[in-house]
């Protein structure tokens, strides 16, 4: 018999998740969103069969749904589950990047026929909305679930077969693990951005040159700050007592990195140098990282018109498809580096084989 799963929130990762699971047999995928033109776009690109701009309507009818929208409204949405009544089994989950509040609505769901399963795939973009999501973009990332004494053993397994086609590893955590861990090394990492962004606009006023002399580094390390205000704001409130102490560790680090460059502490900077380069290199992203690292390729190019272009038609011809571009360095005249990001090892090989049988020197960091 079809199972009907339902997407409550059709945006950048509701939307990804339903191009991953949409073409199972046997399943009737809906979707519910109160921003009737997702609704719209979900249904004229065959996203979703159905859609409802009631979530009450969508949800009776659902044998699994997975909960898509910002924290702060899957909250609510929980809430809203016990006005409502439930005859069948209904496994529900979510995508929040913060699991401590949902799971503690999760807790007051009365129907004895709701499993729930806390859930986050731990990749996305700094887009938003259903036209932003994508197949692949869960590919190869850490997707955590967080199983309650409401779910079986039979739900879980139901639920991972379901979220099999989005190719990504499943790890099982307890909510305030996965909210200490995600303050540590995605929320305040955030927040950071963003304050560099500020420190550059203030000396922006004395110092015009800067938006010019902002190279790889400074946009490498600030990246995240171009990501959804709305989204993060609902992140950092909700998760706001774990990032709180976090700043209150990192005023202090702050403070003792302050005392040895006021006194001149040469050997004590660099250890500390040695010490973060040393631990930075032993995360192997592509095996223990939770957000994955992207595969990467080098491309030398020179300073044509075009020459980008003409790499992304190469590889465009053989399917392959880049998930992000940068330009490392390019001056007049004066061979560049393309860095090309893929989404998983196969991608990156074969792009390195076509580049090279045209002529391109390539690296791939190992
Ligand atoms: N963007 C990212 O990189 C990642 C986001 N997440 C989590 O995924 C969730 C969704 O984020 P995105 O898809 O990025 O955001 P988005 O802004 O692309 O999508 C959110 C969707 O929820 C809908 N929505 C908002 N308020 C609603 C309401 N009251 N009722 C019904 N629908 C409503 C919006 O119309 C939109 O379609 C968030 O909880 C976020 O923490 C998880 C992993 C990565
Ligand atoms: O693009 C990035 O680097 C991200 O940080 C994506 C991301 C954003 C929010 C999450 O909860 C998980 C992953």
């Amino acid at each position: 018999m079809k199972q009907t799963v339902l997407i409550a929130g059709l945006g950048l990762i509701g939307g990804s998740l339903a191009l991953s699971i949409r073409e199972t047999e046997d399943i009737r995928l809906i979707g519910f969103d109160s921003n009737y033109s997702s609704l719209e776009y979900a249904k004229m690109n065959k996203i979703v069969d159905d859609v409802y701009s009631d979530f009450g309507e969508a949800v009776v009818q659902a044998d699994i749904c997975i909960l898509a929208a910002p924290v702060s409204v899957t909250v609510e949405l929980i809430h809203q589950l016990n006005h409502l009544s439930f005859t069948n089994p209904l496994i529900i989950t979510d995508v929040g990047s913060v699991k401590g509040p949902i799971m503690e609505a999760a807790n007051q769901i009365k129907s004895e026929n709701i499993a729930f399963i806390g859930g986050h795939p731990m990749a996305g973009s700094h887009k938003k909305g259903i036209q932003a999501a994508k197949k692949n973009l869960f590919e190869n990332a850490i997707y955590v679930l967080s199983p309650t004494t409401s779910s079986s053993e039979e739900d879980l397994e139901k639920l991972q077969a379901l979220l099999t086609p989005t190719k990504s590893k499943f790890l099982i955590l307890e909510p305030d693990e996965h909210d200490e861990m995600t303050s540590v090394i995605s929320h305040f990492p955030h927040l950071i951005a963003s304050s560099l962004v500020h420190q550059a606009r203030k000396w922006q006023t004395t110092h015009p040159y800067i938006p010019k002399l902002a190279a790889g580094g400074f946009r490498d390390i600030t990246r995240i700050a171009s990501s959804n205000p709305l989204m993060w704001r609902d992140i950092f409130f909700q998760n706001r007592s774990k990032i709180s102490r976090l700043l209150a560790d990192w005023i202090e680090e702050m403070m003792h990195l302050k005392t040895l460059i006021d006194a001149g502490e040469k050997s004590q900077i660099q250890e500390y140098l040695e010490q973060a380069r040393e631990y930075r290199d032993g995360l192997d992203s592509r095996k223990q990282g939770a957000i994955p690292s992207y595969y990467d390729i080098y491309v030398d190019i020179f300073d044509q018109q075009g020459a980008i272009l003409k790499v992304i038609e190469l590889l465009a011809k053989h399917d392959i498809s880049i998930k992000n571009i940068e330009i490392l360095e390019i001056r007049e005249g004066i061979t560049g580096v393309l860095r090309l990001s893929f989404q998983n090892k196969n991608d990156q090989e074969l792009s390195q084989a076509v580049l090279t049988k045209s002529r391109y020197d390539t690296v791939i960091e190992e």
